[in-house]
């Protein structure tokens, strides 16, 4: 191992970028609580503020991915479709099998120039959590409890205030509900059978609900579904401690674009045409399995700088006045002083750890486990 890879993998360096994520992170949501009197007087434009705000703190996870572990994103789709990316409003459909899906997600929004203002129909637990959760509720996401009878109605609303969006955006749907388990897949595939529907073999059964109303709701804002695939190279089923500790990864997406005047209106007709496109993505992921490539060409989608100078400003700002309190604390500090600045920095530690593993799936909901939710 190399010296900047043990520099990498050293939990002074996780602290440091732990300390600087949640510093800056809620100085950001303070500004975002400061733009709420000018939702009133403009409402356009308190959201444009908001995704700019957004921006600081999710390209942060895009430097950590990208700059930090140095992880390479490859795109795979149809030239023709490329110059549309970032200039239109999407749905985008997404396998939901990777602990780290929405940062390569976050990756490629920010390479079109969406990431700011993103979208996700998200679990409502999400929306406790500091930073994100909290910057998630200025930029308008559409939180669910998963259950429809409670959802229908929350969910029809949010999505129609997102009609008149004054910027792009990409909203993303993991159709599956969840994370991809070998427990969940065996039971949901029992939904299927009972349903007189095709076996997948690497796809949850999806929900159709959440696409439909979705399609409904942003038809004439939004112009096209992405159908999208993920995989990592060399099997790999990377972790966000891993991309912390500066591990490498490869990610393969493929994209497909699919207008959205092709989709069926009716609930029961979108529905199976849902079912259709779930068939149809577990097909692209057999081949890539099979041969390590989706059909079509590879398009180049450059990096940009911005993450890496927007990750090394905050740095700067929230880094500066610790080093400063911590001289003048070693120096003048009693001990009292110094034993709550340490459970302080003990606290901050666990609740970014806390974070940390929402993301992993051992820790994953019981949603669409036996017994849970129509299992
Ligand atoms: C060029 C590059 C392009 C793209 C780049 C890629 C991506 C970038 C884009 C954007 C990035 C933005 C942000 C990313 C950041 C972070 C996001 C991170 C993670 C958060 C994600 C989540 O929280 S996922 C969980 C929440 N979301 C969802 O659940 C969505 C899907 N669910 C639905 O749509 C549901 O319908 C619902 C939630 C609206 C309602 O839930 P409910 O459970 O009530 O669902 P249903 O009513 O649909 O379910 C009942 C029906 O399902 C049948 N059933 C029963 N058991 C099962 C089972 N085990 N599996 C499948 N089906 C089952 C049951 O029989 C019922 O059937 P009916 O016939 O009656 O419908
Ligand atoms: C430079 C600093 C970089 C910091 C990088 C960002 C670190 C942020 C830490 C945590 C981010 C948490 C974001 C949570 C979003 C992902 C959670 C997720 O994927 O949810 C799973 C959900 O779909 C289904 O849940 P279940 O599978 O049912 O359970």
């Amino acid at each position: 191992m190399g010296l900047v890879e043990l520099l990498k993998s050293h939990i002074l360096c996780h602290l440091i970028i732990g300390y600087v994520f949640l510093a800056s992170g809620l100085l950001v949501n303070l500004l975002q609580l400061c733009t709420l009197p000018l939702w009133w007087f403009n409402k356009q434009l308190a959201r444009t503020v908001n995704c700019r705000l957004a921006y600081c703190i999710s390209s942060q996870g895009v430097a950590l991915l990208d700059w930090w572990s140095g992880t390479k994103c490859t795109l795979y789709t149809d030239p023709k479709d490329y110059p549309m990316y970032g200039k239109e409003n999407g749905i985008v459909v997404l396998n939901h099998n990777f602990e780290v899906d929405f940062l390569c997600g976050w990756s490629f929004c920010e390479r079109f120039g969406v990431l700011g203002s993103s979208k996700v129909l998200v679990k409502k637990e999400l929306a406790y959590m500091p930073v994100i959760g909290w910057m998630w509720y200025f930029l308008e996401i559409v939180f669910c409890k998963r259950k429809w009878e409670e959802d229908r109605i929350a969910v029809t609303q949010s999505l129609k205030k997102l009609r008149d969006y004054p910027e792009n955006f990409w909203f993303l749907l993991f159709c599956e509900g969840t994370r991809f388990t070998a427990q969940k897949h065996q039971i949901s595939m029992e939904v299927a059978e009972k349903k007189g529907l095709p076996k997948l073999k690497h796809h949850l059964l999806p929900r159709t609900k959440g696409f439909w109303v979705t399609v409904q709701n942003l038809r004439g804002s939004v112009v096209a579904v992405y159908d999208t695939v993920l995989n990592f190279r060399n099997n790999e089923t990377p972790t966000l401690l891993g991309i912390l500790s500066g591990k490498k990864y490869h990610a393969d997406l493929y994209v497909r674009r699919i207008p959205l005047e092709s989709i069926p209106e009716g609930e029961a007709e979108c529905a199976a045409w849902l079912h259709k496109l779930y068939q149809e993505k577990d097909n692209f992921q057999e081949e890539y399995i099979q041969t390590g490539r989706y059909p079509g060409p590879i398009v180049n989608s450059p990096q940009r700088p911005w993450p890496l100078v927007n990750w090394l400003c905050w740095s700067v700002l929230v880094l500066y006045p610790l080093g400063v309190f911590l001289v003048s604390l070693v120096s003048t500090g009693s001990t009292l002083s110094i034993l709550v600045s340490v459970a302080f920095c003990s606290a901050a530690s666990l609740v970014f750890r806390w974070m940390i593993g929402q993301t992993e799936i051992s820790k994953g909901s019981g949603y669409g486990n036996k017994g849970n939710n129509n299992g």
